[in-house]
């Protein structure tokens, strides 16, 4: 059965464009073609959500191009769910990236922005390469991805406008099913083993009340007073945990202008930092690549529903390499050690699921 998958994915892929994605806790593939490639901008989101389509918009709006493709969708359900779990990565040498010194750097300068309180939370990140063509094994990396992170959004995406990238965010950025909107605040990181509420340090939970604060602030100018608030409560993504509270309110608060709240929501602290703009023009100004659609948003749209993830725990690959992003926020409580140690587990899930997939081409 498994084989069936992994031709119906190769076959997807051999296509100019596509999109595949499964939504978290859902059995179903989805296998879309790519009709069209609109440029857009928060300003005519609205326009195309009655349409069947796919966006995909960047971290930085003002360096890189948001996109809406339309889509034909196949559904392809397949018989065996029960995935096996993965082995850890064995084999590191084939990595590299930023060095520690580089990223030293980085957090030395971040940290001196929060000692000023010129912000007082920013999220700085790195790139992972892997020095191989993962191309052909795409097909097997996605199915590992779903394997492991089945409360994820895991989705590959190929146009010529983008590139390749592949991901397995556990973030919603905004959900609409139903006539309901979601949101989550979702900050903070632990390994899988240590996930009990009462194991998580003040850093943490401060990182996570940050993002929370934003929303709660957000919610209230935008006037909409009945939204309800869960938790925080601890969540597993793939091999780590976090911090989550989700936000519910009803559609009718953003109707017609969804496109505009999404703009005043995305970056949220879990991805930019507070302040948004000082943090944003620090980014710019400290991290050495440009994170293109990693910390950005995509999803599928379609007239029953709008599911966007923020595009974290994600991966660009060409013939050449691939480049893996991986991020983390930092506060005055930040420790540098930690904080690189974190941008490690963050990518054991990709690299996992590459090491797991080079072993069954092997095989
Ligand atoms: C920025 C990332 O994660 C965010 C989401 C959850 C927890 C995070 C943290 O603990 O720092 C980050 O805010 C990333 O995975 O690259």
């Amino acid at each position: 059965m498994e084989t069936n998958i992994i031709s119906e994915l190769n076959k997807h892929l051999q296509k100019e464009s596509c999109i595949i994605y499964r939504l978290p806790r859902d059995g179903k593939l989805m296998f879309c073609s790519i009709k069209r490639s609109i440029e857009v901008t928060h300003k005519d989101f609205d326009h195309y959500l009655d349409l069947q389509g796919f966006f995909l918009f960047p971290f930085d709006t003002t360096s890189e191009k948001a996109w809406w493709f339309e889509t034909n969708v196949n559904q392809f359900e397949p018989e065996n769910k029960s995935f096996p779990k993965l082995t850890a990565v064995q084999n590191e040498t084939v990595i590299c990236g930023n060095t520690f010194e580089t990223y030293t750097q980085q957090f030395k300068k971040m940290a001196k922005a929060l000692e000023e309180e010129t912000v007082q939370k920013v999220i700085l990140s790195r790139r992972i390469q892997v020095e191989q063509n993962l191309i052909p094994h795409l097909a097997k990396i996605y199915l590992n991805l779903c394997r492991t992170a089945s409360n994820a959004f895991v989705y590959l995406l190929n146009t010529p406008q983008t590139g390749i990238w592949i991901g397995a965010s556990p973030e919603i950025l905004l959900d609409k099913t139903d006539d309901t909107v979601t949101t989550v605040s979702l900050a903070g990181t632990r390994r899988v083993y240590d996930s009990e509420m009462d194991k998580w340090g003040g850093k943490e939970q401060e990182e996570q009340q940050m993002v929370s604060n934003y929303i709660d602030e957000l919610l209230t100018r935008s006037k909409i007073n009945n939204y309800k608030k869960i938790g925080p409560s601890v969540v597993k993504a793939g091999n780590v945990t976090h911090l989550k509270t989700l936000y519910s309110f009803p559609y009718s608060n953003i109707e017609n202008k969804t496109g505009e709240f999404i703009e005043q929501l995305h970056p949220t602290p879990a991805l930019c930092g507070e302040p948004k703009e000082k943090a944003m023009q620090l980014i710019r100004d400290t991290e050495s690549h440009k994170r293109e659609y990693y910390g950005g948003f995509l999803g599928p749209v379609n007239r029953d529903g709008l599911h966007l993830f923020v595009n974290i725990r994600c991966m660009k690959t060409n013939q050449k390499h691939s480049t893996i992003f991986a991020g983390g926020g930092l506060t005055r409580r930040s420790v540098l050690q930690e904080e690189w140690d974190e941008t490690i587990l963050k990518s054991h899930m990709m690299l996992s699921a590459i090491e797991q997939s080079l072993q069954q081409s092997q095989a």
